[in-house]
């Protein structure tokens, strides 16, 4: 095809097409001085070599990169610049630095990619909203450094917190078959999150009282109210707030929780490939489809992006019954985020830091990519490896988790910003950000009360007469006298506080009737 272009097109130029020959090292020299505010690449490469020219045309699409070819003639000039081997790439950056890249092998899509995920280049899209005046966006998003090879603890607790006491809380009682999914995915999670004590402890309990009820439908708040430790039970734990460190976005309304929902269920799908034994007793053990199967249930009724969920559907059906054994589901999982990021790279959720791009990219796994006939392709066994070790616990580290105990940390929303759920997407994960739950749970006290009394607790409250009904009342909890009782609560002390004084009056006046017959009776003994 570059053949073609170049010898056939002489005068008829494509006018989207930039220029295809390459530069002098006297136009190179003369880039080094201008300033456009883009970075400028020149791919230094023999006359043979296609590479410059394919990667020119990868970055067609994309705005604040321009890239250009220059051949390996001039071996002085090359040295000036510190190249000692051709194809390479030599990047001006928009603030006038320079330097030659540094990618692990000088193949095309090493290149390519790696100019793609500059920051600020982004694919040219037709529908972006003009740049927000920075005077009216006077949201101040604290930026944590951190490495893109790691994951971090804070990113999938963050996760639980808020698909527990957000996106859940869209619901105000689950019955049926959503009772059914939250209660399999609780099991999933609580059996493989690899997370740290406190939180597990917290899942594992919820797990167990969810697999022990006896009823169809609860309130929601009966949920919240334990992931909320309303008994504090020491050593369970789950923050009350986001944030985002692997997931944070340059912008307030961009990544957060979906982001984290993806590494959430990537972990889940790895632990349960590399630990298949977590499941024995949960009825999940013989099915490698299990864990994508919850997980599909779990967007398909609780995701709170309905069109995602749609989405997520379509793929579902398409070809997860495909998957035979965990590691298939594995890539299974990796393949289809793939196939999101692809359709979604442009569009307005995507973030300039983080551009939508085949994932994982040649800087974290050069061994997952090949290139066949001139085209990247991905070595499936080495990206299976390298997943596996990404997704693994030894690969998450706790730095900026909350420290445990502690509920003061993050920025709270207010309540009707967090319960909403009429939402469109991208409008939908603005809110992600240090989103605080509906009632924050109080600090973990000295009391160490048996989880069995907790499960009890809650049991009480569903088999009230009031049911589900009661819900209303539970929204409203409040702590009293500085212990967790919520109105419902109370007015169940009143209830029964009023049905024992009648209870005591209509004895007293039983007695006291009977007492007077008695007298009666003495007076005249002869009746
Ligand atoms: C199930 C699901 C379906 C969704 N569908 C839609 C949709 O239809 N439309 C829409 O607008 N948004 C959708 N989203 C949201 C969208 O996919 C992104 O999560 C969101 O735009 C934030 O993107 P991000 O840049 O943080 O990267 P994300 O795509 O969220 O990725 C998060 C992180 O996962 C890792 N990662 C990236 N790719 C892979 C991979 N292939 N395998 C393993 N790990 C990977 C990277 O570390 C990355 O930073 C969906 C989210 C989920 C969870």
């Amino acid at each position: 095809m570059i053949d073609f272009l170049q010898n056939h097109t002489e005068g008829t130029w494509p006018p989207a097409c930039p220029p295809l020959d390459p530069l002098q090292p006297s136009d190179v020299l003369s880039l080094f001085d201008s300033r456009g505010g883009y970075y400028v690449a020149v791919v230094f490469e023999s006359s043979g070599s296609y590479v410059g020219r394919e990667v020119i045309l990868d970055l067609i699409p994309y705005e604040n990169v321009v890239v250009s070819r220059a051949l390996d003639g001039d071996t002085a000039f090359l040295e000036t610049l510190g190249i000692s081997s051709v194809p390479s790439c030599y990047l001006i950056y928009p603030n006038g630095s320079r330097g030659l890249v540094n990618v692990a092998k000088p193949l095309r899509s090493f290149f390519s990619s790696y100019l793609k995920s500059l920051p600020d280049v982004r694919k040219k899209s037709h529908f972006l909203p003009e740049k927000p005046n920075r005077a009216e966006n006077s949201e101040v998003v604290v930026w944590r450094e951190f490495d893109r090879a790691k994951l971090y603890m804070a990113d999938l607790e963050s996760c639980l917190h808020y698909l527990l006491r957000v996106e859940l809380a869209a619901h105000r009682s689950l019955a049926g078959t959503q009772l059914k999914t939250l209660r399999d995915f609780v099991t999933v999670v609580s059996k493989l999150f690899p997370g740290r004590p406190p939180v597990r402890k917290l899942l594992e309990m919820l797990q167990e009282w969810l697999a022990s009820l006896p009823l169809d439908r609860i309130p929601y708040s009966a949920v919240l109210d334990l992931v909320n430790n309303e008994m504090r039970i020491s050593g369970i734990f789950l923050t009350n707030h986001v944030k985002w460190v692997g997931c944070q976005g340059s912008r307030p309304e961009l990544r957060g929780y979906p982001c984290s929902l993806w590494k959430l269920f990537h972990t889940l799908t790895v632990q349960a490939s590399t630990h298949p034994e977590a499941l024995v007793g949960t009825g999940f053990e013989d099915d490698p489809q299990a864990v994508l199967q919850t997980l599909r249930r779990y967007i398909q009724t609780f995701f709170g992006c309905k069109e995602c969920g749609e989405h997520f559907e379509a793929m579902a059906k398409e070809s997860m019954d495909s998957v035979k054994t965990l590691d298939q589901a594995v890539l299974w999982l990796w393949s289809r985020h793939n196939a999101v990021n692809s359709r979604l790279a442009g569009h307005l959720s995507e973030d300039p830091k983080f551009p939508k791009v085949p994932w994982p990219t040649p800087d974290l796994c050069p061994a997952c990519h090949e290139e066949i006939k001139g085209l990247d392709s991905w070595n499936e066994g080495q990206v299976l490896v390298f997943l596996k070790q990404y997704y693994s616990s030894s690969n998450l580290i706790d730095t900026y988790s909350a420290d445990q105990g502690d509920s003061s940390e993050g920025r709270a929303l207010g309540r009707g910003e967090v319960e909403g759920q009429a939402l469109t997407p991208p409008e939908k994960f603005r809110r992600d950000q240090d989103a605080k739950s509906l009632r924050p749970p109080g600090m973990l006290g000295p009391r160490a009360d048996l989880p069995q009394d907790v499960q009890h607790r809650l049991d009480l409250r569903l088999q009230s007469p009031r049911g589900p009904g009661a819900l209303q009342e539970a929204e409203a909890a409040a702590p009293f006298l500085g212990v967790g009782f919520s109105s419902l609560d109370m007015s169940l002390c009143v209830l029964l506080y009023v049905a024992s004084s009648l209870f005591l009056m209509v004895m007293y006046f039983f007695f006291r009737v009977r007492s007077k017959r008695w007298k009666v009776r003495l007076h005249h003994p002869a009746v």
